[in-house]
């Protein structure tokens, strides 16, 4: 997978945007300049169904657009059914050598780790990339394993320099610097674009702090 698709990796259900119209706050986001999207339906009043579905393609229609991957979360039958560019699970979201054969060698595979055996088999099943957190706490996701902070990338990037790292968990324009510096490609947000009233301008703003960062200034 190309690191540089991983720079800004928004993550949105529709759980996530407090009322707002969720194709609204992807094509701000879109425009703010993130470089990667996975669709994250779950919690109390997820779509479901035909309503998913047809959400799901007016996700990847907008993605296209603006030449970002499209990612399913979880729901590897959903992903297949709307070609997805690619589908995440997590450690319990089933075997992921079974995911890799059921997606196929074109379809991008990314895998929630927690700990450096988590990444060390994932990358070893052919993950394209692995997330790592919660890097802080966060209250988006309420069954998070314990808050890691930094220090699990840069372990994981030093023993996989080449396995692309996006980390999670938190993250914000301040929070982005010291996990880019740890060695992660990038940074996944929920709430940091999500959960503000422009979403564009905070894509935009945690995009220029990823790029400092990855100068090394
Ligand atoms: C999905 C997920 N996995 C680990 S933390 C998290 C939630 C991230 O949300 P936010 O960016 O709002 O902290
Ligand atoms: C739980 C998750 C952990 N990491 C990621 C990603 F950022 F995409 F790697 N997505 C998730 N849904
Ligand atoms: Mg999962």
């Amino acid at each position: 997978m190309d690191k540089k698709k991983l720079k800004l990796y928004f993550i949105l259900g529709t759980v996530n945007v407090a009322g707002r119209d969720p194709l609204v706050v992807l094509e701000e986001a879109l425009k703010g300049g993130v470089t990667c999207f996975q669709l994250r339906e779950k919690g109390p009043g997820a779509l479901e169904g035909e309503a998913l579905r047809s959400f799901a393609e007016a996700c990847k229609e907008l993605c296209h657009r603006y030449n970002v991957p499209f990612i399913v979360n979880d729901d590897v039958a959903l992903a297949l059914e709307v070609k997805a560019d690619g589908v995440h699970i997590g450690q319990e979201d089933g075997d992921i050598s079974a995911v890799r054969r059921q997606i196929g060698p074109s379809m991008l595979l990314g895998v929630s780790t927690h700990n450096v055996e988590e990444a060390l088999a994932a990358a070893e099943t052919g993950a394209d990339y692995i997330g790592i957190g919660p890097i802080y706490s966060t209250k988006t996701k309420t069954d998070t394993q314990p808050v890691i902070g930094p220090e699990m990338v840069r372990r994981v990037a030093s023993l996989l320099p080449g396995l692309p790292i996006v980390g999670i968990g938190g993250l914000s324009e301040r929070k982005a610097r010291a996990v880019i510096q740890a060695g992660a490609s990038g940074i996944a947000v929920i709430s940091a674009i999500a959960g503000q009233d422009d979403p564009l301008e905070a894509a935009r703003r945690l995009k220029g702090a990823v790029r400092l960062s990855l100068t090394g200034v």
